[in-house]
This record gives structure tokens, C-alpha cells and sequence, in this order.
């Protein structure tokens, strides 16, 4: 191998032991959150590129917006995704490549098109506020992190399914949960390891997305929906399959749904957490957020639900959330694979290496990001100062998220619920967080509650007769 490479103008840095290379050492930082102290240590050895081995894959580490070009926008490298995440949600749109991905991001683009969104903002409304009702409400503590999972999974179930969002949130919560967790596990299928546990999660969560898509199927076959009617996700698939729109089977759609699920549903929840932590040390920002929220609140009548109008207005509050995610991008980096020989400022990437650029490393530079650590939403002010390829939270080039204004409407909407009706104090000031991959509060971020607007009487003792079972 090392002759084969010769030939090769290979960037600085060092293989380590074959197969292992740096994967325990890499994984051992992400666990104690260390990792950006371990790659800044390979940039200062090595330089803004250089080479180690990751996952029994010889990879390159780049850093910058010039690297984040190159990732995002050469169409020589394919998204790369775990061994483990391939077998756990097979052929979605997180797997895809060539025309059905095409016809995958066509059909997910449309649906997530800014007209829909104005759609569903009054769904997501419904679903934040009965989930603060049923799990926050009677609470004198929670923990953020597990609550915020729960509301996002809930509100993407309603988008996906529709009706039957309720059956099975009750029923594959648990199993969500286990198999977002696995996805950067050991891929060795034993019982009792992560990877396993996954697995059959995964298989329990396929059977009853199929059970519905099918009677879904049943239901477009005898023309009892159509596109304009506004249907849920599958159904939306399902029509646009029946018209001969796409060729996608019944089992690409089923899979494709689990992996727009996990796509959705960690990623914002991760933000909703970490905004909720970065205000409780930011007494200035919150106030500012509280006005912006409460004129908004102020202006509604009771139930009224929020509208696409009152999210546009939530300038400070998106701002502050944006500055949350250059301080903890919930996707820390990202992985392609060289589909030929390529050259990267004066190196060679020989075809099927990896190539991974750390975006958190860029997002915390000084050079980009004055006094990068300091949490301050007026940086985002002006956006054409923050140079191009320097912020990318949400990806970008062909692969870019297409769940980008979802998120937005989603968070605001949660957000503004959260702030007008709740102040919160931290139980623990010194938590310990761990990237497994994303950056998780270890006791998941218990606050104290406490109300600024009371619940009404009937969703108080609501929520108590659900809760006391
Ligand atoms: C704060 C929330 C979110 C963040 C930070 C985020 C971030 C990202 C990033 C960085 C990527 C690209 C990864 C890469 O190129 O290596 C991505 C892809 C993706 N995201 Fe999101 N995302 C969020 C919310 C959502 C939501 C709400 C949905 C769906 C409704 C979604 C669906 C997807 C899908 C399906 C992909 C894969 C696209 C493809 O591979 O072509 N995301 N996301």
C-alpha cells in the first residue's frame, strides 16, 4: 500500500496503526467533547490539510471556507455515511446517490418548499403547544433535552403522517431514540450493543411505517387524495408515485421517511437545547428576545396559532438561534469519499480516500468570527460580513439540507412558546456534555421552571389527570 501511494503527493500527517489509525483516539474526544482541541492539535502539527485514518478509511482533514468549497461543491466526492447508518436506514435519501436521489431531494424540496411551510406553521403550533401542555405544564424541573426530542419528533410525525402521527409517537418514541443513537456505533449486529439495539428498532419502526403506507397506498389508489388537498408526507409520495412523478418503490418511500425523521428530529432538538442554555448565561439577549416575543404574543388573540407573518417578525430571536448554531453546529462536519483522483491545493486525494472538513473548527475561528466564543446575535446583522463558506450550519451545494426553513419556522415557533411562557434556571451550572455525535448535555440539561403566564386552569389539571395516568 505504502508503495502504491508513493506515486501519490500525499498531504502531511501519519496512517497510524493499520485499520485503527486514529478512530479510538478521535471517538475517545468526541465522547468527553474534547474533539475540537483535537483536531485544532492536527491543524497546528499539520496545517489546514493533512492526512489520518478514521473508520479503517485512510481521510484527509481539512479545515476553512477554501475547504468548505471544495467539500460542498466538487462533484468528484459522494457523500459518505456510516456503515452503520447505511444498514440502519437503507436506501433513504441519507444513502442515495445518482437519479434517485435526484428524484428524492425533487420530491423532499417540494414538499419543504416555503409555500408548504406557511401550511404546516399552524400544525406546528398545535403540536408545540400540546406538547408544552403535557410535558411541561405540571413540571416544576425538566430536562430539556429529552423534552426538546420529544416535541420535535412530534412535530415532524405530524408532517410525515398525518393522522396516525399520535399511534406512533406512543409507540416508537423509544425505539427513535434507539436508533438516532446508533448511528455511530460499531456496525456488529450482537444483542445489547448499541448497534444492535438499533437494529431492531429500526426493523419495529420500518414494519409500521410500511403497515401505514400501505393503507396510505390503498387510499390514492382509489383517488381519495390529491396533491392540492395538502396530505402528509407519505400520502404526498404516494401521489406523486401514482402519477408516474417519480419511480421510488413502497419500501424507498418507508425508508426515506425514517431517515428524513432522524434527519429532523436531533438536529433541532439539539438547537432548541443548547438555545435554551446559551440564554440562561445571557440575561441581555434573553430580554431582547422576551420583547420581540411578547409584542408578538400581545398581538394574538387566545389560540390564536402563530403564522408564517409572525415567524418573519422573529428577527433578534433567529438571529440569536443562528449564533447558537456557529457555537454548536448539532452537524459538526462532514464526510465525502473521492469517486476519483483528485487534487486539493497542491495534494493529491487518491480516489476512494475520505474526506472530512470540520465546519465547528471554522465557526470558531477568530479570523472569521470576532472573539469567536462570545455569544453575540448582532453579529448576524449584517450577513454579508461573515465571509462566504465561513458559517455553514446547515450544509451546503447539492447536499444541502433541504429541511433549512422547516427548522427555522419549527425552532421560532418552539421558542416563542418556551420564552413567553417560562422562565428557567439552570439545576446544574457545571454540566458535562459528550458528542455521540452531536453535542449531548450528559443529564440531558434539567432546568427549574418557573411561569411567567400561568396556564389556564383546564390544561393545568388536564395535563396533572394525564400525567397522575
Ligand atoms: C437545526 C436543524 C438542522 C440542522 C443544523 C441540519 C443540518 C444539516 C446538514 C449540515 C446537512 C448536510 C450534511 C452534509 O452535507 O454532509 C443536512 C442534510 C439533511 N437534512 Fe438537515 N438539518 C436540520 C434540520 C433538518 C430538518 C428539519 C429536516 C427535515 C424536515 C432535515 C432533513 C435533512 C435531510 C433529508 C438531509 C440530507 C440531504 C441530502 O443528503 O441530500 N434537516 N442537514
Amino acid at each position: 500500500k505504502h508503495r502504491f501511494y508513493s506515486i501519490y503527493n500525499l498531504p502531511p500527517g501519519d496512517l497510524g496503526i493499520p485499520v485503527i489509525g486514529q478512530t479510538f483516539s478521535l471517538l475517545h474526544s468526541l465522547r468527553r467533547n474534547t474533539d475540537d482541541q483535537w483536531f485544532r492539535t492536527r491543524i497546528k502539527k499539520y496545517g489546514l490539510v493533512s492526512k489520518m485514518s478514521v473508520l479503517g478509511s485512510p481521510t484527509v482533514l481539512l479545515a476553512g471556507p477554501a475547504a468548505n468549497h471544495f467539500i460542498f461543491t466538487n462533484d468528484s466526492l459522494a457523500l459518505t455515511q456510516t456503515r452503520a447508518l447505511r444498514s440502519l436506514l437503507g436506501r433513504s435519501i441519507l444513502t442515495m446517490n445518482g437519479d434517485d436521489l435526484k428524484q428524492m431531494r425533487s420530491a423532499l424540496q417540494g414538499y419543504l418548499r416555503p409555500e408548504m411551510v406557511r401550511r404546516y406553521v399552524g400544525k406546528m403550533d398545535e403540536e408545540v403547544r400540546r406538547q408544552i401542555k403535557l410535558n411541561w405544564v405540571v413540571c416544576e424541573t425538566v430536562s430539556v433535552l429529552p423534552m426538546a426530542r420529544r416535541l420535535t419528533l412530534a412535530v415532524i410525525c405530524s408532517v410525515v403522517f398525518g393522522q396516525e402521527a399520535g399511534t406512533i409517537i406512543e409507540a416508537l418514541a423509544a425505539d427513535f431514540q434507539l436508533l438516532g443513537d446508533a448511528i455511530l456505533s460499531f456496525p456488529v449486529n450482537i444483542p445489547f450493543t448499541r448497534f444492535g439495539r438499533g437494529m431492531r428498532s429500526s426493523a419495529k419502526i420500518r414494519k409500521a411505517i410500511k403497515r401505514i403506507a400501505q393503507e396510505k397506498d390503498e387510499l390514492v389508489l382509489q383517488e381519495r387524495h390529491d396533491v392540492a388537498s395538502f396530505p402528509d408526507f407519505i400520502t404526498y409520495m404516494l401521489i406523486l408515485r401514482s402519477q408516474g412523478a417519480h419511480s421510488l418503490t413502497l419500501e424507498d418511500i418507508v425508508d426515506n421517511v425514517m431517515g428524513i425523521i432522524i434527519g429532523a428530529h436531533g438536529t433541532t432538538s439539539t438547537l432548541i437545547t443548547f438555545m435554551i442554555r446559551h440564554l440562561t448565561n445571557e440575561p441581555d439577549v434573553l430580554a431582547k428576545i422576551t420583547e420581540e416575543q411578547d409584542e408578538i404574543a400581545d398581538n394574538k388573540g387566545t389560540g390564536d396559532v402563530l403564522t408564517l407573518e409572525d415567524v418573519s417578525r422573529m428577527k433578534y430571536t433567529w438571529k440569536a438561534a443562528m449564533e447558537t448554531l456557529r457555537i454548536v453546529p448539532p452537524v459538526f462536519g462532514s464526510f465525502r469519499t473521492a469517486a476519483k483522483d483528485i487534487k486539493y491545493q497542491g495534494y493529491d486525494i487518491p480516489k476512494g480516500w475520505k474526506v472530512f472538513a470540520a465546519q465547528s473548527i471554522t465557526h470558531l475561528d477568530s479570523r472569521f468570527f470576532n472573539d469567536p466564543t462570545k455569544f453575540d446575535p448582532t453579529r448576524f446583522d449584517n450577513r454579508s460580513s461573515i465571509p462566504p463558506y465561513s458559517f455553514l450550519p446547515f450544509g451546503g451545494g447539492p447536499r444541502m439540507c433541504p429541511g433549512t426553513e422547516f427548522a427555522r419556522v419549527e425552532t421560532m415557533v418552539a421558542m416563542h412558546y418556551l420564552v413567553t411562557q417560562f422562565r428557567w434556571k439552570l439545576c446544574f451550572k457545571e454540566e458535562t456534555y459528550k458528542k455521540d455525535p452531536k453535542l449531548t448535555p450528559v443529564f440531558g440539561l434539567p432546568v427549574e421552571l418557573e411561569w411567567r403566564r400561568p396556564p389556564s386552569a383546564a390544561d393545568a389539571w388536564n395535563a396533572l389527570y394525564i400525567h397522575s395516568g
